[in-house]
Parts: C-alpha cells; sequence; structure tokens
C-alpha cells in the first residue's frame, strides 16, 4: 500500500467508527494531496453542507465515504523525503556583550518530520529558529538546505523555509481577501484562486470565521490563519515560535494534530520544527524532541532513554511528603522533590510503575494526576 492508500484507508476508519470530528480533517488532507480542483470542489461544498447542517452526522459520514470514494480513484504523486531537507552542524552564536552562548547544536531533519523544541525560557529557542529560518547569523557551524529545486535567491528561499514568530503582524481586510491575495502574488492559475483558498479555510477550521477581519479573530484563530497563508505557499521547511501559545488545552492538541497530519502530505511533505512549552503535547506528536539548556542541546535519544533505567513519576495529591514517604517505604523509593503542587518521584531500577499505582490505590492516597516521565525529557526540567 503507498502514503496515499494508507492515508485514505485511515479515513476509511474513522468514518466506520463514526469518528467525523479528526475523519473529517484528515479527509481534507487527502482531498488536497489529490491537487484535483474538481474534488477541491466537492470537499468544499460538503464543508458548506457540514456547517449548515450540524447535528446530520450520519448523513455527513455517508457524504464524506462517497468524497473519499472519488480521492482514492486519484494518483497522488509521492514527493521523495529522503534526504534531510535542513542539515545544521555544531552552529553555535553569541550576542555581542550578553552572556547568553548558544551550541554548538546539530540538527537534521526530512521532509515529513515533526521535531519539537523545548526548554525553559531563555534558553535559546527563538535564537535557535530564528538561525535556522536563516532571519539572523551564527558564528561557527554550517547550514545546508536540499530543496526540490535550488532557492536561486532569498525571495525562492523565504517561500520554501517559512518562519512563523511568537507574535505576528496585523493584516487588513477579510481573512479570504488576505488568502487570495497570497496565491495571486504566487502565480497561481486565477480560476484556481478561489478554490485552493476556500479548501485551506476549510482545512484549517476556518469556514465559519472566512469573513472576518484581523481585531474580529481570537489569537488562536489568527494563529490558524498564519497556518493557512504559509501552507497556501507551500513551504518545504516550516519553523514555528509557540505556535500553541494562548490556545487552550483542547485546542492545542487539534492544532498538533493537524500539523502532524499537514507535515505528513503525500505530494507536499514538510519538515516541521515547532518551539513550545507544552512539553508532553509536544512529545506527543513529536518525532523528536530537542530540549535546549542554557543554549546546549540535550537530545532525548534512544541510547539515553535505555539508559534511564530508574523510575521517575510526576503525581499530584493532597497527601503531605509523610504520607508518601510513609506509602513508598518498601517501593525503593529514593528521593521525592516538591516544586509546589506536583511531587516529582524517583525509584529505583527495581520499581515499576504499575507497582506505584497498585501502592498508592491500596492506601487510597488521594490522586488527580500521575504520570511516568522516565522516558520524557520533563526529567530534564529538574536538574
Ligand atoms: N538580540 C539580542 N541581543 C542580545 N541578547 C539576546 C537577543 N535576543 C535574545 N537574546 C538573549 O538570548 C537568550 C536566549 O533567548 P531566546 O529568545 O532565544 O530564548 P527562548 O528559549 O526562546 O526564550 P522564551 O521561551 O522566553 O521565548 C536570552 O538570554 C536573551 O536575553
Amino acid at each position: 500500500m503507498n502514503l496515499h492508500q494508507t492515508r485514505v484507508e485511515e479515513v476509511y476508519n474513522f468514518l466506520d467508527n463514526n469518528d467525523i470530528l479528526l475523519g473529517f480533517r484528515k479527509l481534507l488532507d487527502c482531498v488536497t494531496d489529490t491537487q484535483n480542483m474538481l474534488i477541491y470542489q466537492k470537499a468544499i461544498e460538503l464543508t458548506d453542507w457540514k456547517e449548515t447542517h450540524p447535528n446530520e452526522i450520519v448523513e455527513l459520514i455517508k457524504r464524506s465515504k462517497e468524497l473519499l470514494n472519488d480521492v482514492k480513484q486519484q494518483k497522488v504523486v509521492e514527493t521523495s523525503r529522503e534526504i534531510p531537507v535542513l542539515n545544521a552542524r555544531d552552529i553555535c552564536k553569541t550576542y555581542g556583550f550578553s552572556k547568553f552562548a548558544l551550541g554548538p547544536v546539530s540538527v537534521q531533519i526530512n521532509k515529513g518530520q515533526v521535531y519539537g523544541l523545548v526548554g525553559e525560557n531563555g534558553n535559546g529557542k527563538t535564537t535557535l529558529l530564528r538561525i535556522l529560518a536563516k532571519e539572523i547569523s551564527y558564528n561557527q557551524g554550517t547550514l545546508d538546505f536540499n530543496f526540490n529545486i535550488k532557492a536561486n535567491s532569498d525571495y525562492d528561499l523565504r517561500t520554501k523555509l517559512i518562519y512563523i514568530p511568537q507574535r505576528t503582524e496585523r493584516w487588513y481586510g477579510s481573512l479570504k481577501d488576505n488568502l487570495k491575495f497570497v496565491l495571486a502574488n504566487y502565480g497561481t492559475k486565477p480560476e484556481e484562486i478561489e478554490t485552493r483558498v476556500l479548501l485551506m479555510i476549510a482545512r484549517l477550521g476556518l469556514w465559519k470565521y472566512k469573513h472576518l477581519q484581523w481585531n474580529e479573530l481570537s489569537s488562536g484563530y489568527k494563529m490558524r490563519f498564519e497556518l493557512a497563508r504559509t501552507l497556501l505557499r507551500k513551504p518545504e521547511i516550516l519553523l514555528l515560535d509557540e505556535p500553541l501559545a494562548n490556545l487552550d488545552v483542547l485546542a492545542q492538541q487539534v492544532i498538533l494534530e493537524d500539523l502532524k497530519a499537514i507535515a505528513n502530505s503525500v505530494n507536499n511533505p514538510i519538515a516541521l520544527i515547532l518551539s513550545s512549552q507544552q512539553l508532553f503535547e509536544v512529545e506527543k506528536m513529536s518525532d523528536k524532541v530537542i530540549f535546549l539548556k542554557n543554549g546546549r542541546y540535550k537530545e532525548n535519544a534512544e541510547q539515553e532513554i535505555l539508559e534511564a533505567t530508574d523510575l521517575i513519576i510526576e503525581l499530584d495529591t493532597k497527601a503531605t511528603r509523610e504520607q508518601l514517604q510513609e506509602v513508598f517505604a518498601e517501593l525503593g523509593l529514593q528521593k521525592m522533590i516538591f516544586n509546589g503542587g506536583i511531587y516529582v518521584v524517583y525509584f529505583d531500577s527495581k520499581t515499576e510503575f504499575h507497582d506505584v499505582i497498585f501502592t498508592l490505590g491500596k492506601s487510597k492516597t488521594p490522586l488527580t494526576y500521575i504520570r511516568n516521565i522516565s522516558t520524557s525529557t520533563r526529567r530534564f526540567f529538574m536538574n
């Protein structure tokens, strides 16, 4: 099965399980890959119907499957993603008289991959992203790109390599007109502009907002607009600085899932690096997590995971430190750190996570949250 078929089958699976929320967005991903304007039109009509018939789920699933049957028949050209599209080696950077120093940092990423960039405030995430985006210079190291077609000018580079900063600029006019303007500037066939823009609006969940202006959109939707504007330019590398800031937890998960699916496009896969403070959410969906501490790169590599034999858990409980110590006494407890609300507890390598849960249950310890962070970059934040 090729990648297009795999993605189509995944959508059938969602629809067969009546899981229309994510299923419909994944359907639009498959539609986008066809690059067929007739299919795009059908998807736009279906989106419009969906918005005006919000309660007709059974009919929506039926219509979605009909569209998916059409999508399945399409031949989709697969873009190679074997060679790294970005290759940064031993990058170092200092800012004039500032004490901060970044690096050496090496990053290599292929199209279709998603990397998360995490670290405490001021550890160099924005600096690294801006270097990779060629927005600022670096003192040492090399930075190479491998685009489909060689970028001959700065303008070429800016269409292939796009950086979205934390704070984006204000724009004027309607959301839809702004998106149409992007395509008009990129030499898209005039008769395709409206269709391509409407499909992008549908895919990024902006249908209800397409006639709104900048000051009428919440910050989450402003970010979605920025993504729509960027994706219309078909970038090969996308660097996002804190795209999850200002989003509620549910919206964070939705946008991450969307970003991953979009990066995994069959004919326009994107290498995506995003910085975030939302460690667990990012960790869950990233192919790799880059953890920056004082400008140094701490890789959460496989090797390191294998070596991390101790069990480390994080838990939120109303129990006191003394009560927890008593509960865990028989479990090879090594140390416990309380950081105002949450305990991080270290056990020796013989203790299993299920032992901890069992012991907490047996002692009826009140618990609102527990997580095994033994292999998570979360543990780096502790030292
Ligand atoms: N233009 C600049 N001139 C001098 N120092 C700078 C400049 N930009 C950033 N720095 C310093 O570099 C360090 C890293 O900043 P950077 O913004 O890259 O970190 P960050 O991890 O993105 O932080 P945050 O999560 O707060 O956005 C900080 O100490 C900052 O003060």
